[in-house]
């Protein structure tokens, strides 16, 4: 089940949709200039959003004769679940482990981690709505099906979900460079696990609700390893325990 294609048109529509990051595809009608076309321009290549250059007549067929102002939008209708439903299908686990993604933008590292995800038996992915990647063709296709398998939430506020995890009995663990080795890392339990952002890593308010960090030892010259591969050592981590 690849994510459905719907269509939104209009300045505002359009501009709402690539901030919330779910644009697929932006058309812009090819004869009309000014500060609309920059802004819009600017934000698709910001969120990785391809342009195409298209007739009036083209946006008027697309837009099924809205007033689209010259700009089409193709967003991703995926289905994300609540975060309720992710505590639902972890209630009666003894181990579950979820992960967390904290700002990510680049689709192939999600759909990276949603493949070993589903690989190594994870329970669920959560996403922030705001500044981070969702469920993308690009997603979909890096995961190799994966993300028709793997629960996914879209949530608001990071930090309060971070509140009702805990509530409900889990651990929350982060990553960066400066914690616990990952080979002494406790994974009974519940767990929740914080994947950071290509650039940031983890945000520093986030950080300060973790329990614990967990760091994979380098020995090398680079700084870091890339998200989806972290993401990745860390759930085999996680599950040599329990497969
Ligand atoms: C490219 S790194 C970000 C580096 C960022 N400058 C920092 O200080 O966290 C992206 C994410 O990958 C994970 N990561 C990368 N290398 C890691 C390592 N050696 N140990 C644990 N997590 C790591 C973390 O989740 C991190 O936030």
């Amino acid at each position: 089940m690849a994510p459905a294609n719907d269509t939104v048109y209009g300045v505002h529509a359009v501009t709402d949709s690539l901030t919330e990051n779910l644009g697929n595809k932006l058309y812009i009608q090819d004869d009309i200039r000014g500060k609309n076309v920059d802004k819009l321009k600017e934000l698709a290549s910001e969120k990785k959003v391809g342009i195409s250059f298209v007739s009036k007549d083209k946006l008027k067929e697309m837009s099924d004769g809205g007033v689209h102002q010259g700009f089409v939008l193709k967003t991703s209708a995926y289905a994300y679940k609540e975060l309720s439903d992710l505590l639902t299908i972890t209630q009666e686990l003894d181990n579950p482990l979820l992960i967390i993604i904290d700002g990510l933008t680049d689709p192939h590292n999600l759909g990276s981690i949603l493949r070993t995800a589903d690989a190594t038996g994870v329970s669920g992915i959560i996403i922030p709505k705001h500044r981070s990647v969702g469920v993308t063709p690009v997603v979909v296709k890096t995961s190799t099906g994966a993300v028709n398998h793997m629960p996914i939430a879209r949530v608001t506020n990071l930090s309060q979900t971070l509140d009702k995890l805990k509530a409900a009995g889990f651990w929350i663990f982060g990553t960066d460079m400066n914690g616990t080795p990952h080979h002494n890392w406790q994974t009974q339990g519940k767990l929740a696990l914080i994947i950071g952002a290509e650039g940031a890593g983890i945000t520093p308010n986030i950080k300060k609700q973790v329990d614990e960090m967990i760091t994979i030892p380098m020995v090398g010259h680079v700084q870091s390893l890339n998200a989806g591969v972290a993401a990745g050592i860390l759930m085999y981590e996680w599950a040599r325990n329990f497969k």
